[in-house]
């Protein structure tokens, strides 16, 4: 078996509330008990409602994010009990990053130049000529024009930054990339050019990729496997190809009915309420208060994963049934009377 990339096990995260003042004990449960395992060359796709923890477990798998507790393995090796030296270069050299909004990602007084022979200079890549050489290749990877190597930020378009910040990460040869919103704060017009080099890059490069979005149609075009994330919980990981008709958690199946063009046109399977905070995350399932198919086991415990195929696991007391279709879902849904709100 290969080793993974990257690997959590009982990975928490958990933040002092923003909104808390510095003796407040309030505190925000952003990734929760995550396990996850991500081979060389495979894409993952990461959804779920805004504030659900997805680019706080993006930022996990590329050692941005320290862990609470339960480990990050990277390439087999323990990321945060490794040497702090030996941390700084996986993570400087074999993982890359790529934000929403390249305009704030890109130091804006450095040239181009700057900015992608930055990482060569910092780690000692090569001979000064190797390292212009670098800068002139990594340019041409992107599709960038050489004669914008000393212009400034400022003076490219929001998705030629976005092919620099591209360049930038991938500037070491990293066999893991995190793409979270890349394509968000970019024109309608050039998201897809954004998206097509991406998956030219990951194929050509035969990079890991992990890929944060809240266009779920993105996600499921560019991705090998799918997870989707609730209240920082992984509540299901599924091949892609199985997501939309085949997915077994309640959540997935209600998060892909909501998106316009992706199943036959039918409404949303209706959901109750808001997400519940993830100061007080309800006891047991964190979806059970706006689940249609709750009970009282589902505030006892967190179901453990079940297997439901090659890849694929999920995380329910009482999952949707094998084959059963969305449209008789809206009408169970629709038809059963909202779950207790009360929680924990
Ligand atoms: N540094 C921090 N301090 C306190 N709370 C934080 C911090 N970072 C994230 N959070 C909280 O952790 C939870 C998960 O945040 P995260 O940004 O990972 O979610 P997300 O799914 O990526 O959201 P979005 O889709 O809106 O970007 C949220 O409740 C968020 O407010």
């Amino acid at each position: 078996m290969t080793t993974p990339i990257v690997e959590l096990r009982e990975t928490h995260v958990v933040h002092r509330a923003r909104s808390g003042t510095l003796l407040s004990r309030d505190r925000v449960y952003a990734l929760t008990g995550a396990n996850l395992s991500i081979a060389p060359g495979e894409t993952i796709g990461v959804v779920g409602e805004s504030g659900c923890g997805k680019s706080t477990l993006a930022k996990t798998l590329v050692g941005v994010q320290r862990p609470t507790s339960g480990t990050v393995s990277f390439q087999g090796h323990d990321l945060w009990t490794m040497n702090p030296a030996a941390r700084r270069t996986a993570i400087g050299t074999r993982t890359g990053m790529i934000f929403q909004d390249p305009s704030t990602a890109l130091n804006r007084r450095l040239s181009i130049r700057q900015i992608l022979r930055d990482p060569l200079d910092v780690h000692k890549r090569g001979s000064a000529r190797e390292r212009d050489s670098r800068v002139r290749e990594l340019m041409d990877l992107v599709g960038l024009p050489k004669v914008l190597a000393d212009g400034l930020p400022g003076q490219l378009s929001g998705g030629q930054r976005q092919r620099v910040a591209i360049a930038r990460a991938l500037a070491l040869e990293p066999d893991l990339v995190v793409a979270d919103e890349p394509t968000s704060a970019l024109d309608v017009s050039v998201r897809a050019q954004i998206l097509n080099l991406l998956l030219d890059l990951k194929e050509r490069l035969g990079l890991a990729l992990v890929f944060v979005s809240h266009d779920i149609q993105t996600v499921r075009r560019m991705s090998d496997r799918v997870v989707t994330m609730y209240l920082g919980r992984i509540v299901e990981e599924s091949p892609a190809a199985e997501i939309l008709d085949r997915a077994r958690h309640p959540y997935t199946r209600a998060l892909f009915s909501a998106t316009p063009g992706l199943l036959d046109p039918i409404d949303p399977i209706p959901l109750v309420g808001p997400v519940p905070s993830a100061t007080h995350p309800p006891s047991g399932c964190p979806f059970r208060t706006r689940c249609w198919k709750a009970d009282e086991v589902c505030a006892t415990a967190m179901p453990n994963p079940e297997p439901a195929g090659p890849a694929h696991t999920f995380r329910c007391h009482h999952p949707v049934g094998e084959g059963q279709s969305t449209h008789e879902l809206v009408t169970q849904a629709a038809a059963t009377a909202p779950p207790s709100r009360e929680h924990p």
